[in-house]
This record gives C-alpha cells, structure tokens and sequence, in this order.
C-alpha cells in the first residue's frame, strides 16, 4: 500500500500538467475480473515507460482500495484513503466494480465520478484492423463519446415503492402539482426516480467536447438526446449545448438552424454542432456510421451507446474511457465493461480495454511514446491473430491466449 518514497505527484499549474518522472499513480485492481485484468496490464504500462523513456521515467504504482477487496479487508465499500489518494494525486486508474442490481450498495463508480467531480466520460470508439466484428464495415466507426458523468437519473435521487419516504414524496408531490400527479398510471405501487440536468453541467461537457473536436481535428459534434419526450432534462441537454457552441465558440446557425457551424477565422472553423434523438441514433450508428464523430450526450444514453458502439468494433473487450475533470485536473481511467462475474480468477478475458485506457492515461499525461508503443503492440498481437476468447471464437485461424499471455503478446509486439 505504501509508494516508494522516490514517487512524487502530479500537479496542475494553471491549463498544465506537472508530471514527475516517477509520478505516483493509484490504481483500484477491480471486483471479478479485475484483478486478473488488472495484472496483465499493468506489466504492459511498465514495459512501455521502460522502452518509450529508456529507463529514465517510471510510475510509482500505489494500490487504493475500493469494491470487495476494501470491505473485506476494511469493513469500508470506499474508503477514504482511496478519496484522498486520489484527490492528492490527481491521476489514477481502476479495474471495475460490481453494483448489485435493485437493492445493496449504490455503484463506486458512479459515487467516484460524483464525488470527484468527473464530469466528462470519455470514451473513444475506433476499429483496430483484424478484430472480428458484427457489422460489414467497422473501420467507418470512429467516434469518441463525451458522456456527461455527474447528473441524470444516475444522480441516484430514488424513492423505493412502498417505503415511507415515497408515500411521504408522492403525498408533497401530489399536493404541489395536483395536475402532474394525475399522471401517474399506479399511484400506490409507484416508485419514483429524479432526473436533474442543468446548464451547468451541460455546457461545461459540451464545451470539452467542442474543445476536443477542435483540438483533434474532428468534423462535427452530435448532440445526442431524446428531449422530444424529456423536454426540460434531455431538451435542455440539446438546447444548452447549442447554446454553448454559439456563444463559446462563436458557431452560427446553418440553414435556419438548430444546427450550427463555427465559422472561418475562428478556431475549429467548419465543425459542424447538430442533434439527433438518441434511439434515431442507435440505428444510424449501425447504417451510416459516418456521419458521427465527436459525441455529446447526457449519462444514461452514454451509457447505453458506449456499449453499443463497442459492439461495432469488436466488443467490450477493447472499450478504454476515461473519467475527467479538465479544470482541476483530476481523472481516473477505466474500461467500458463491467465486472464479467462468471469469468473471476479464470486468467481468460481481453485486457484489452484497461490496457487502451491507460494508453489515455499515458497521452492525458504527455508520455505519448509510451501511449504509441501499446498501440503498436497491440496491433501486432491482434494482427498475429494471437487473442483471448473474445476474439478468438470469431476469427479464423486464431491463436487462443490467456489474459496475462495476451498482454505479454502485446509487450512482445512493441518491439
Ligand atoms: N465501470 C465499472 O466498473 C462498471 C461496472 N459494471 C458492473 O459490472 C457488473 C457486471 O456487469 P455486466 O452487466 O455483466 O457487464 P460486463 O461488462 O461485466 O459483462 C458483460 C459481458 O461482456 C463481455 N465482457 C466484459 N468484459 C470483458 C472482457 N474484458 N473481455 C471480453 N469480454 C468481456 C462478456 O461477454 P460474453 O459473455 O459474451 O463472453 C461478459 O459476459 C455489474 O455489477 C455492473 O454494475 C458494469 C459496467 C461498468
Ligand atoms: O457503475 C456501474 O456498476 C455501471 C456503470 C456503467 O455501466 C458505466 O459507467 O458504463
Ligand atoms: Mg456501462
């Protein structure tokens, strides 16, 4: 638990990162297949600082505790050594972590990203060539998701059916707004969820993503919602975010609008700003591909479109993320998927996706030739057809890895 005292922290100096030669990064191993993930990607990290900096940098790994393993050991599901480490030293990374499903505790990662303040998910989405995939043309999927991380119905405001504080919430509620009330179809066996999206929120995430666009180069940013039915939360979404382009980046309405476009002599000129309804979208990702690149959207449908677009490329197996704050710094890096309970302790699953999230992790932080060599590395292992299950019992002629074998493959092929 106790870094080497050569490790030093990461700082943030106005729009900079400080970033020591022997930065101290905490990391979360992760409930299920965590650990075994966790491992196998860890002795990639290392072996790319290594070649990439010839010795010269190093990370000081300082394991925090979170999930089963820190309830089990500390009676506590997050404890606060892990919030502090992590508030300290600014930049981490973690393996998954269960969240039971109905009753038990509220999810860690959620509760990270909130008390944390991360608010961007980011998740970018691209074909590595030669991963097998379910559609005919996956190499026209290259997206990056900015999923806002902080509000929605993940805010977890929820009233059980038949608790005291829900018939003590339904009785406030039907006395104030007697008309809205009316709406609810069973109003004795209701339970009730809040969903808060304010302008805040939204214009700082759609902000980040219009910064990314332009800063990568991108064609456009979608805004993604479904505010013809959730008119103030997702309509907002949509109507904030267009908000933002325009008086942020100085875009202009298209055509008689809603769409816009930064307009020449300004930075990002021809980045397009449009919208689309979230299950419209869900369709389009799989029939025009294309015409999607930066993704803007609120939690739940980012949440349910990461998913998605992993699909399209070859699966949760290779969908890194990221959770940030660009203001204060602070972010810890993390894979799409989730916790894969059946495949515990079996050294059988992709590290693929927290390998390509501390590739984030290591471009977030300027080591961008350790960054380069995991993807060289990992384009030669799937290349050489050298994979885990995942992949393997879809591609043809496949030799069939373990989860550490794999990232040992990946090592071999950053030579
Ligand atoms: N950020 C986090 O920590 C997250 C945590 N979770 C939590 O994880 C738990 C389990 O969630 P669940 O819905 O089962 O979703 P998971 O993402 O854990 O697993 C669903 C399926 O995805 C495939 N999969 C997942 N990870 C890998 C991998 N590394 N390599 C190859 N295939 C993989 C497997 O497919 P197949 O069966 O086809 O082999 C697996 O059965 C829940 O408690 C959930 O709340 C979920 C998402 C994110
Ligand atoms: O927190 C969880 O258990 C699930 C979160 C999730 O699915 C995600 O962030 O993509
Ligand atoms: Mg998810």
């Amino acid at each position: 638990m106790t870094a080497d005292k050569s490790g030093q922290t990461i700082k943030k100096d106005g729009d900079c990162l400080i970033v020591p030669d022997q930065p101290i990064i905490p990391f979360i191993e992760g409930d299920g297949i965590g650990p075994d993930i966790w491992r196998a990607s860890q002795r990639v990290f290392d072996a790319a600082v290594e070649k990439a900096f010839d010795g010269n940098r190093r990370i000081e790994w300082k394991e925090v505790l979170a999930g089963e393993k820190a309830f089990n050991s500390v009676g506590s599901w997050l404890p606060d050594e892990t919030l502090d480490a992590f508030r300290t030293l600014l930049v981490g990374i973690k393996g998954p972590l269960t969240t039971p499903v109905g009753g038990g505790i509220r999810s860690l990662n959620v509760a990270l990203r909130q008390i944390l303040d991360l608010y961007v998910c980011l998740r970018p989405v691209q074909y590595f060539t030669g991963v097998p995939s379910p559609v005919k043309a996956p190499e026209k999927t290259d997206m990056v998701i900015f999923r806002e991380n902080t509000e929605d119905i993940y805010a977890g405001i929820e009233f059980q059916a038949g608790s005291d504080d829900c018939r003590q919430f339904c009785k406030i509620f039907s006395e104030a707004f007697p008309e809205r009330w009316k709406k609810v179809r069973f109003p004795d066996s209701v339970g009730i969820g809040i969903k808060p999206v304010s302008k805040e929120g939204t214009t700082r995430l759609v902000q980040a993503a219009i910064q990314y666009a332009i800063a990568n180069g991108r064609r456009s940013v979608t805004l993604v919602h479904k505010g013809n039915i959730m008119k103030f939360t997702e309509g907002g979404f949509r109507d904030w975010g267009y908000e933002c382009a325009q008086v942020h980046f100085g875009a202009k309405e298209v055509d008689g609008g809603p769409w816009c476009q930064i307009p020449e002599g300004k930075p990002g000129a021809g980045i397009v700003i449009k919208d689309v309804i979230a299950d419209a979208m869900l369709q389009q990702i799989l029939t025009r591909p294309e015409d999607y690149d930066v993704i803007a959207t609120l939690n739940l449908n980012g949440d349910y479109i990461s998913d998605a677009l992993a699909a399209c490329v070859g699966g949760i197996g290779i969908a890194p993320g990221g959770n940030v704050n660009y203001q204060t710094g602070h972010a810890i890096f993390e894979a799409t998927h989730g916790t894969a309970p059946k495949y515990a302790g079996q050294d059988k699953v992709n590290p693929g996706s927290v390998i390509l999230s501390g590739e984030m992790m290591f471009r977030y932080l300027g080591w961008t030739e350790a960054a380069d060599l995991i993807i060289r590395g990992l384009n030669g292992a799937i290349s050489a057809k050298t994979v885990t299950y995942d992949f393997e019992r879809l591609m043809d002629g496949a030799t069939l890895l373990k989860c550490s074998e794999f990232g040992d493959a990946v090592v071999k092929h950053m030579a």
